[in-house]
């Protein structure tokens, strides 16, 4: 069976780990939540570190099945897992850590090729150096090499760019972004980070105190205002558009979409392209008419359906409907008073900036 099934439960000290979820066998899945709600714990499950009761099946490959008394011990599970820190072998060049991910797989099963891998996360010019001389990024486009050398049937990523500064983080995100796009292993990603969640993941898990608290597309759960990710400073919604149109006079990209368009500054992308949004929360308010004049380009017409607390208690969360297309905005609770704002009203969300995500 193609998707990824995993049924977990393990009672620890002060903790108790209790999920059971059914993941899409490809693409990158988020595991989301605070400190301590498991994340790692939940990895470790499906990597067989940790024994917990259940059931795990990967694409059809089955790891462990506690009713048939299947439990497949860590190495017979086809699996790659890249961790916080790079954990290179510092005596080898990289082309030497290379090879020994990949000597581990008998040549009949090498799904992913050295110079493929080589390629994907830009090793090229690193191949002679020993670890000692990557900078942490490199360390760690290394490390996600030698674990796809293993031919995994899953990648298991936990907070790979936690140990780096800023500007590493934003330099690798790129590579993961095309990890996304050219492979077909499914990855299990661990991240605090919305910045993240919202480039590479499709499908997103959060996780509170050891249980699910909700599963399903990223797109989905982002656009929702029961859950915690809404409280987030980076919260913000994901629109798929097509690029319709160049303004070249003014320089902008029109953006289209089901819920209306967007113009953001001219793209070099093709009329008809795929183009993925992110629009956040504090950038979208909220006016009552569309013909106040404004600075603003993008303003449509949206409904409002449903209110929730910021985080800020001067804030409040707005979730609008732009002809089918969810939007959050994020505002005080003195102009929703003052504007009189209710459930069903038909308003107009202004969004004073977005960003292309892949
Ligand atoms: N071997 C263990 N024995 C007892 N408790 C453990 C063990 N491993 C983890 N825990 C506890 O289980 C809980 C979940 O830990 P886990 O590392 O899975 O969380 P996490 O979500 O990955 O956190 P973080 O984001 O900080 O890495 C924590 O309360 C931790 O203290």
């Amino acid at each position: 069976m193609s998707g990824l099934s995993i049924r977990a439960r393990l009672p620890l000290a002060d903790f108790a780990l209790d999920v059971d979820l059914a993941l899409p066998g490809r693409g990158v899945t988020a595991l989301f939540g605070a400190s301590g709600s498991g994340k790692t714990t939940l990895l470790r499950c499906v990597a067989g570190l940790a024994r917990a009761a259940g059931r795990v099946e990967v694409n059809g490959e089955l790891w462990q099945d506690d009713a048939r008394r299947i439990c497949l011990p860590t190495h017979k599970r086809a699996l790659g897992y890249v961790f916080q820190e790079a954990s290179l072998f510092a005596h080898l060049s990289v082309r030497d850590n290379l090879a020994f991910g990949q000597k581990r797989i008998a040549p009949a099963e090498r799904r992913v090729s050295h110079d493929a891998a080589v390629e994907l996360l830009g090793l090229g010019h690193l191949l002679d150096r020993s670890p000692e001389r990557l900078s942490g990024g490199e360390r760690q486009r290394v490390a996600i090499a030698r674990a796809l050398l293993t031919s995994p049937r899953l990648l298991l990523m936990d907070e790979p760019l936690a140990a780096l500064d800023a500007a590493r983080k934003q330099e690798i995100l790129p590579y993961l972004e095309r990890l996304h796009d050219e492979l077909a292993i499914p990855v299990i990603y661990v991240s605090h980070s919305m910045d993240e969640v919202l480039r590479l993941a499709d499908h997103l898990v959060l996780l509170e105190q050891g249980r699910v608290r909700a599963s399903g597309p990223c797109r989905e759960l982002l656009a929702r205002l029961d859950l915690p990710i809404a409280l987030d400073e980076e919260a913000a919604v994901l629109v798929d558009t097509t690029v319709a149109a160049h303004d070249e006079a003014y320089q902008l990209t029109r953006l289209a979409f089901a819920g209306g368009s967007i113009q953001v500054t001219r793209k070099a992308l093709a009329v008809g392209a795929p183009a993925r949004l992110k629009i956040q929360a504090r950038d979208v308010s909220i006016a009552l008419a569309a013909d106040n004049p404004s600075s603003i380009v993008n303003r449509l017409p949206a409904r409002i359906c449903g209110f929730a607390p910021a985080a800020h208690p001067a804030q409040c969360l707005v979730r609008l409907d732009a002809a089918g297309t969810p939007l959050l905005a994020r505002i005080t609770r003195l102009s929703k008073d003052q504007l009189g704002l209710v459930e069903g009203m038909d308003v107009v969300a202004q969004i004073k900036s977005v960003a292309l995500v892949g």
